[in-house]
Protein backbone atom coordinates (compact mmCIF):
# COMPACT_ATOMS: atom_id res chain seq x y z
CA UNK A 1 0.00 0.00 0.00
CA UNK A 2 1.21 3.38 -0.95
CA UNK A 3 1.29 6.44 1.28
CA UNK A 4 0.98 10.20 -0.16
CA UNK A 5 1.70 13.01 2.17
CA UNK A 6 0.14 15.74 1.28
CA UNK A 7 0.40 19.83 1.06
CA UNK A 8 4.07 20.21 1.66
CA UNK A 9 4.83 24.26 1.99
CA UNK A 10 7.89 24.40 4.37
CA UNK A 11 11.53 23.60 4.51
CA UNK A 12 11.35 21.95 7.25
CA UNK A 13 8.40 19.19 5.77
CA UNK A 14 10.60 18.55 3.34
CA UNK A 15 12.75 17.04 6.03
CA UNK A 16 10.40 15.54 7.83
CA UNK A 17 9.55 13.64 4.50
CA UNK A 18 13.00 12.68 3.80
CA UNK A 19 13.05 10.97 7.20
CA UNK A 20 9.85 8.82 7.24
CA UNK A 21 10.17 8.20 3.20
CA UNK A 22 6.59 8.17 1.95
CA UNK A 23 5.98 6.90 -1.40
CA UNK A 24 4.83 10.45 -2.57
CA UNK A 25 4.26 13.77 -1.41
CA UNK A 26 2.02 16.74 -2.73
CA UNK A 27 1.89 20.51 -3.40
CA UNK A 28 -0.94 22.25 -3.20
CA UNK A 29 -1.17 24.69 -6.35
CA UNK A 30 -4.67 25.86 -5.75
CA UNK A 31 -3.99 29.65 -4.42
CA UNK A 32 -6.84 29.64 -2.17
CA UNK A 33 -6.19 26.92 -0.45
CA UNK A 34 -4.10 27.29 3.13
CA UNK A 35 -1.42 25.17 1.77
CA UNK A 36 -0.82 27.30 -1.75
CA UNK A 37 2.95 27.04 -2.68
CA UNK A 38 4.48 28.44 -6.01
CA UNK A 39 5.65 26.66 -9.20
CA UNK A 40 8.88 28.07 -7.70
CA UNK A 41 8.62 27.64 -4.32
CA UNK A 42 7.49 23.91 -4.96
CA UNK A 43 10.79 23.81 -7.28
CA UNK A 44 13.34 24.38 -4.79
CA UNK A 45 11.55 21.93 -1.63
CA UNK A 46 11.66 19.91 -4.52
CA UNK A 47 15.40 20.12 -5.29
CA UNK A 48 15.93 19.04 -1.09
CA UNK A 49 13.51 15.51 -1.78
CA UNK A 50 14.87 12.04 -1.29
CA UNK A 51 14.86 11.69 -5.38
CA UNK A 52 12.98 7.80 -4.44
CA UNK A 53 9.76 9.79 -3.51
CA UNK A 54 7.40 10.87 -5.83
CA UNK A 55 6.51 14.42 -6.75
CA UNK A 56 2.65 14.96 -7.16
CA UNK A 57 1.27 18.78 -7.89
CA UNK A 58 -2.30 18.96 -6.85
CA UNK A 59 -4.43 21.40 -9.27
CA UNK A 60 -8.28 22.42 -8.98
CA UNK A 61 -9.65 23.90 -12.42
CA UNK A 62 -6.34 25.29 -13.36
CA UNK A 63 -5.95 26.11 -17.08
CA UNK A 64 -3.52 23.42 -18.93
CA UNK A 65 -0.87 25.88 -20.11
CA UNK A 66 -0.27 26.79 -16.40
CA UNK A 67 -0.64 22.66 -15.34
CA UNK A 68 2.17 21.96 -17.84
CA UNK A 69 4.38 25.00 -16.94
CA UNK A 70 4.71 23.67 -13.25
CA UNK A 71 4.39 20.50 -14.16
CA UNK A 72 7.91 20.77 -15.97
CA UNK A 73 9.07 23.71 -13.62
CA UNK A 74 9.31 21.53 -10.58
CA UNK A 75 9.23 18.67 -12.22
CA UNK A 76 6.70 16.65 -11.34
CA UNK A 77 5.91 13.01 -11.81
CA UNK A 78 2.20 13.15 -11.41
CA UNK A 79 -0.11 15.67 -12.08
CA UNK A 80 -3.38 15.30 -9.49
CA UNK A 81 -6.52 17.05 -10.78
CA UNK A 82 -8.62 17.90 -7.74
CA UNK A 83 -11.43 19.88 -9.15
CA UNK A 84 -14.37 19.63 -11.82
CA UNK A 85 -11.89 18.52 -14.76
CA UNK A 86 -13.28 16.25 -17.33
CA UNK A 87 -13.36 14.08 -20.02
CA UNK A 88 -12.28 16.75 -22.91
CA UNK A 89 -9.61 18.52 -20.95
CA UNK A 90 -8.16 15.33 -19.43
CA UNK A 91 -7.81 14.43 -23.07
CA UNK A 92 -6.19 17.66 -23.79
CA UNK A 93 -3.94 17.58 -21.01
CA UNK A 94 -2.86 14.05 -22.18
CA UNK A 95 -1.90 15.77 -25.59
CA UNK A 96 1.05 17.70 -23.73
CA UNK A 97 2.53 15.60 -21.35
CA UNK A 98 3.40 12.13 -20.62
CA UNK A 99 3.05 12.09 -17.09
CA UNK A 100 0.86 10.43 -15.09
CA UNK A 101 -2.40 11.64 -14.42
CA UNK A 102 -5.14 11.11 -11.05
CA UNK A 103 -8.20 12.35 -10.68
CA UNK A 104 -9.80 13.44 -7.25
CA UNK A 105 -13.52 12.23 -7.37
CA UNK A 106 -15.08 14.06 -4.43
CA UNK A 107 -17.68 11.47 -4.12
CA UNK A 108 -21.15 12.46 -3.26
CA UNK A 109 -22.63 9.15 -4.62
CA UNK A 110 -21.70 5.66 -6.15
CA UNK A 111 -22.35 7.02 -9.45
CA UNK A 112 -20.02 9.60 -9.36
CA UNK A 113 -16.79 6.88 -8.68
CA UNK A 114 -18.35 4.82 -11.30
CA UNK A 115 -18.25 7.95 -14.14
CA UNK A 116 -14.92 8.88 -12.94
CA UNK A 117 -13.68 4.97 -13.65
CA UNK A 118 -14.76 5.65 -17.48
CA UNK A 119 -11.95 8.80 -17.11
CA UNK A 120 -8.40 8.18 -19.20
CA UNK A 121 -6.66 8.79 -16.36
CA UNK A 122 -3.96 6.43 -14.26
CA UNK A 123 -5.00 6.65 -11.01
CA UNK A 124 -8.22 7.78 -9.26
CA UNK A 125 -8.35 9.07 -5.76
CA UNK A 126 -11.09 9.16 -3.41
CA UNK A 127 -12.19 12.27 -1.26
CA UNK A 128 -14.90 13.96 0.96
CA UNK A 129 -17.35 16.36 -0.62
CA UNK A 130 -18.51 18.95 1.17
CA UNK A 131 -20.96 21.67 0.51
CA UNK A 132 -18.52 24.80 1.64
CA UNK A 133 -17.41 27.40 -0.71
CA UNK A 134 -13.75 26.35 -2.54
CA UNK A 135 -13.18 23.42 -0.23
CA UNK A 136 -11.73 21.06 -2.67
CA UNK A 137 -9.53 19.05 -0.80
CA UNK A 138 -7.89 18.95 2.72
CA UNK A 139 -11.00 19.20 4.65
CA UNK A 140 -9.95 16.90 6.97
CA UNK A 141 -13.40 14.80 6.91
CA UNK A 142 -13.60 11.27 6.87
CA UNK A 143 -15.76 10.23 3.24
CA UNK A 144 -18.05 7.72 3.42
CA UNK A 145 -16.69 4.58 2.54
CA UNK A 146 -19.99 2.83 2.07
CA UNK A 147 -20.63 4.59 -1.43
CA UNK A 148 -17.58 2.37 -2.62
CA UNK A 149 -19.73 -0.08 -5.16
CA UNK A 150 -19.68 -3.39 -4.13
CA UNK A 151 -17.95 -5.27 -6.86
CA UNK A 152 -14.63 -2.81 -6.56
CA UNK A 153 -13.24 -0.28 -8.73
CA UNK A 154 -11.22 -1.22 -12.27
CA UNK A 155 -8.10 1.64 -11.53
CA UNK A 156 -5.73 1.71 -8.49
CA UNK A 157 -7.18 4.01 -6.10
CA UNK A 158 -6.37 5.94 -3.34
CA UNK A 159 -8.37 6.95 -0.28
CA UNK A 160 -8.29 10.58 1.47
CA UNK A 161 -10.27 12.58 3.94
CA UNK A 162 -9.89 12.81 7.68
CA UNK A 163 -7.35 10.13 7.99
CA UNK A 164 -5.30 10.09 10.98
CA UNK A 165 -3.25 7.51 13.34
CA UNK A 166 -6.79 6.65 15.14
CA UNK A 167 -8.89 5.65 12.07
CA UNK A 168 -6.44 4.42 9.36
CA UNK A 169 -6.26 0.55 9.74
CA UNK A 170 -9.52 0.07 10.03
CA UNK A 171 -10.18 2.19 7.04
CA UNK A 172 -7.90 0.00 5.15
CA UNK A 173 -9.16 -3.26 6.58
CA UNK A 174 -12.21 -2.16 4.90
CA UNK A 175 -11.56 -0.49 1.86
CA UNK A 176 -8.50 -2.20 0.38
CA UNK A 177 -6.96 0.97 -1.38
CA UNK A 178 -4.04 0.81 -3.10
CA UNK A 179 -2.45 3.69 -1.16
CA UNK A 180 -3.99 6.44 1.30
CA UNK A 181 -3.28 10.50 0.87
CA UNK A 182 -3.02 11.85 4.04
CA UNK A 183 -2.89 15.76 5.00
CA UNK A 184 -4.58 17.25 7.98
CA UNK A 185 -4.03 14.44 9.69
CA UNK A 186 -0.09 14.34 10.05
CA UNK A 187 -0.99 18.46 11.32
CA UNK A 188 -0.56 20.20 14.44
CA UNK A 189 -1.98 23.91 14.06
CA UNK A 190 -1.80 23.84 10.40
CA UNK A 191 1.90 22.62 10.09
CA UNK A 192 3.11 19.15 9.02
CA UNK A 193 3.87 17.24 12.17
CA UNK A 194 6.97 14.91 12.27
CA UNK A 195 5.75 12.85 14.45
CA UNK A 196 2.36 12.31 13.44
CA UNK A 197 4.00 11.76 10.46
CA UNK A 198 6.22 8.72 11.68
CA UNK A 199 2.92 7.32 13.31
CA UNK A 200 0.97 6.95 9.93
CA UNK A 201 4.48 5.42 8.50
CA UNK A 202 4.11 3.06 11.31
CA UNK A 203 0.66 1.65 11.19
CA UNK A 204 0.55 1.21 7.50
CA UNK A 205 4.00 -0.96 8.06
CA UNK A 206 6.10 1.72 6.09
CA UNK A 207 7.12 1.68 2.48
CA UNK A 208 5.96 -0.93 0.03
CA UNK A 209 6.82 -1.61 -3.11
O1 LIG B 1 -5.03 20.41 1.12
C1 LIG B 1 -5.59 21.37 0.59
O2 LIG B 1 -5.62 22.50 1.11
C2 LIG B 1 -6.28 21.18 -0.73
C3 LIG B 1 -6.95 22.25 -1.29
C4 LIG B 1 -7.57 22.13 -2.52
C5 LIG B 1 -7.52 20.93 -3.20
C6 LIG B 1 -6.84 19.85 -2.66
C7 LIG B 1 -6.23 19.96 -1.42
N1 LIG B 1 -5.58 18.86 -0.86
C8 LIG B 1 -5.35 17.69 -1.62
C9 LIG B 1 -5.04 16.42 -1.00
O3 LIG B 1 -4.62 15.53 -1.72
C10 LIG B 1 -5.33 16.13 0.47
O4 LIG B 1 -4.32 15.31 0.94
C11 LIG B 1 -6.66 15.38 0.57
O5 LIG B 1 -7.68 16.26 0.19
C12 LIG B 1 -6.93 14.88 2.01
O6 LIG B 1 -6.86 15.90 2.92
P1 LIG B 1 -7.15 15.68 4.49
O7 LIG B 1 -8.61 15.41 4.66
O8 LIG B 1 -6.74 16.97 5.11
O9 LIG B 1 -6.29 14.54 4.94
Amino acid sequence: MKVKMCGMRRKEDIAYANEVKPDAVGYIFFPKSKRYVTGQQAKEFDQDLDQDILSIGVFVNETIEKVIEIANQVPLDVIQLHGDEDHTYIEQLKQQTDKEIWKVVRVKDTNDIKEAEKLPVDKLLLDTFTEEKDMYGGTGKVMNYNLIPKEGISKPFFIAGGLHSNNIKEIIKKVHPYGIDISSGIETDGYKDLKKMKEIMQITGGRHE
